[in-house]
């Protein structure tokens, strides 16, 4: 299925839309139900018996707060996530999540465990360090967190967007790792086109068809109740 992927600058005119006064949604909700996709996707390509093991790389932002909520689900599915959040915003929604996932005994890893935690004890890797509003050359403290991810054997899932890749051009000379699994959000963007993985969803049921229909975007038929639809 070919769906038509989004600039960097629609995906943020889609985002302000959906949360504004005409389209009635909190970031809350969207987070919600954006991050419920991506745990969905994780549990269609990871079985919970072969690879229990989900380690969650943690951004600053809202993709950030998308890996949290995949976190906090594919606890309750079972999965033994654990979590890696070096910079994290003194802002409410981040900090209750944060705070989700720790009552619910999620595995924190500190800056000095993360390469061996991501080589050693972990099964499936969770990318949820920038998502449709990162540009330029990746600052620390990521830079290590990418440079692991160009190195690691360990499938990686993927939140909407390659972390560090050009939104709209893709891989670039300092990032060019491929993920196993990428999981697009409202629709793919640009960059999407270069993705070479096993498989690829689209997550973030919440999309009003008239909303589609004025940014010139579609919506796939997700099955029954789920959040995820194989694209
Ligand atoms: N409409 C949608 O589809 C929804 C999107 N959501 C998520 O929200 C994401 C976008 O979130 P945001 O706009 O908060 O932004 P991002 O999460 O993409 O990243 C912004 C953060 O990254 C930092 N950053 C940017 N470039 C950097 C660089 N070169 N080096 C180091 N740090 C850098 C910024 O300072 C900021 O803290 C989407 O990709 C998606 O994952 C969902 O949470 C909600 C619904
Ligand atoms: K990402």
């Amino acid at each position: 299925m070919t769906l038509r992927m989004l600039s960097q600058k629609v995906a943020q005119a889609v985002d302000e839309e959906l949360m504004s006064a005409q389209g009635g949604f909190s970031i809350d909700q969207l987070m919600e139900l954006a991050g419920l996709s991506v745990a969905q996707a994780i549990q269609k390509s990871f079985d919970v018996s072969s690879h229990p093991r989900v380690f969650i790389c943690v951004g600053p932002g809202n993709n950030g707060g998308d890996g949290l909520v995949a976190a906090r689900h594919l606890s309750h599915f079972g999965y033994k996530p654990s979590i890696y959040y070096p910079k994290q915003p003194n802002k409410d929604i981040y900090k209750r999540l944060l705070t989700q996932c720790e009552n619910l005994g999620t595995t924190m890893v500190g800056m000095d465990q993360f390469e061996q935690h991501l080589n050693g004890q972990t099964d499936v890797v969770v990318d949820a360090v920038f998502g449709f509003s990162f540009h330029g050359d990746v600052r620390d403290p990521f830079r290590n967190v990418i440079s692991a991810f160009q190195q690691t054997q360990k499938p990686i899932v993927s939140v909407d967007i390659p972390s560090g890749w050009d939104v709209t051009t893709g891989p670039t000379e300092q990032v060019s790792f491929q993920p196993q699994v990428l999981v697009s959000l409202t629709a793919p963007k640009q960059c999407a086109s270069h993705f070479k993985g096993n498989r690829h969803f689209l997550g973030g049921r919440f999309v009003p068809p008239a909303l589609a229909e004025k940014y010139q975007f579609d919506i796939p038929n997700y099955l029954g109740a789920d959040q995820a639809v194989e694209i």
